[in-house]
């Protein structure tokens, strides 16, 4: 059998970890394995070759993703995803590992649904987002990679008695916001499903913590919270209160590096189970986490609603803090 491996939308540290498994369980089983580039736009271009082992050397402590990624808005249109189903036809590809995000898994959903391709996902994604699965691949990294770097904001912070507004990513979602305000003991945290996200609740805290004797405070957002973005939040508080405070966008340093130990871990999990359940005959599904257990979800699945951060580690961010 001949299966297609893609990395699709944002990359995340343990993308690499997935490829290598994947490829090596497939040669391993006696199939062949693909590498497709640019993930959807690259089926549509049939940008791939035969992904022998030995292209998996040394990979698995990389950061990035050997098979690059790309955000195709062509694949929301059914008639080009009819095209890329003709297009792995006619290359004899059977089946296809995608590793990504919610996005990539609507896609991987539809291709297989309309077009009857093998479909298998892995979840790769910072943003820690998919219903179905405790963990994706990268949320691990990016969460010691913001904390490490808020350890070091707040060294300054400090000293200078200021208030500091980081931005993590996380455009529909705060659970990295919300995991990395707790680890790092965050004064706040705002993002997006938070039920008392308002900016007054916000100064009475700040102002709270200042009466008790504070003089330095960081405050965690979420890139898509409610009342915008840290730049925008820091102007407002400026403006109105005058207040010398600092903003820092973390941005892209939080996907890139090396992965944690748990994010190699389980793309090497996954990578391989996703190939010996396609190896099979078994499409449509997607692989998790859940309590410590590798688990298998229907594609369909990530339809459902997107997980929120668990409420109390937002309520818990707020009590630590005083
Ligand atoms: N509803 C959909 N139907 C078909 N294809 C889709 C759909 N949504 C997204 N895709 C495809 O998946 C690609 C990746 O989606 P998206 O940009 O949302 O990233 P993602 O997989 O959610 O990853 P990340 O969490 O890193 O942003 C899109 O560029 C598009 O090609
Ligand atoms: O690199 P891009 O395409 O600007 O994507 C940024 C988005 O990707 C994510 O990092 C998910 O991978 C989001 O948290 C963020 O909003």
């Amino acid at each position: 059998m001949r299966i297609g491996v893609l990395t699709s939308g944002g990359d995340a540290p343990g993308m690499n970890a997935a490829i290598r498994a994947a490829v090596r369980q497939a040669d391993a089983l006696g199939h062949e394995a693909w590498g497709i580039r640019q993930g959807f736009q690259g089926v549509l271009e049939k940008d791939w070759a035969p992904m022998p082992t030995r292209a998996c050397a040394n990979i698995l402590q990389r950061g990035g993703t050997v098979l690059h990624t790309a955000r195709c808005p062509e694949f929301l249109e059914i008639h080009r995803r009819a095209d890329a189903a003709a297009n792995l036809r006619e290359a004899g590809i059977q089946a296809l590992v995608i590793i990504g995000g919610d996005g990539s898994f609507r896609g991987a959903e539809a291709l297989q649904r309309e077009q009857g391709i093998l479909c298998a996902g892995i979840p790769g994604t910072i943003d820690n987002d998919l219903p179905g699965t405790d963990r994706t691949l990268g949320f691990d990294t990016a969460l010691n990679t913001a904390v490490e770097a808020i350890d070091r904001i707040r060294d300054t912070a400090s000293a200078h008695g200021r208030l500091f507004l980081v931005e993590v990513m996380g455009r529909s979602s705060g659970m990295l916001a919300v995991h990395t305000a707790l680890a790092c003991g965050a004064e706040a945290v705002l993002y997006p499903e938070s039920p008392d996200d308002s900016y007054q609740a916000l100064v009475a805290r700040l102002h709270a913590n200042w009466l008790r004797g504070k003089r330095s405070s960081i405050v965690v957002v979420a890139e898509g919270d409610d009342l915008g973005n840290a730049m925008v939040v820091g102007a407002r508080l400026r403006r109105d209160y005058g207040l010398d405070l600092r903003v820092v966008v973390l941005g892209h340093i939080q996907r890139g590096g090396s992965p944690s130990a748990l994010d190699r871990i389980w793309g090497s999990r996954w990578g391989a189970e996703a190939v010996r359940r396609l190896a099979a005959g078994e499409g449509g599904f997607y692989l998790g986490e859940v309590a410590g257990a590798l688990a298998v979800q229907p594609l369909a699945r990530i339809l459902d609603p997107r997980p929120a951060p668990p409420g109390d580690m937002g309520e818990l961010v707020d009590i630590l803090s005083r």
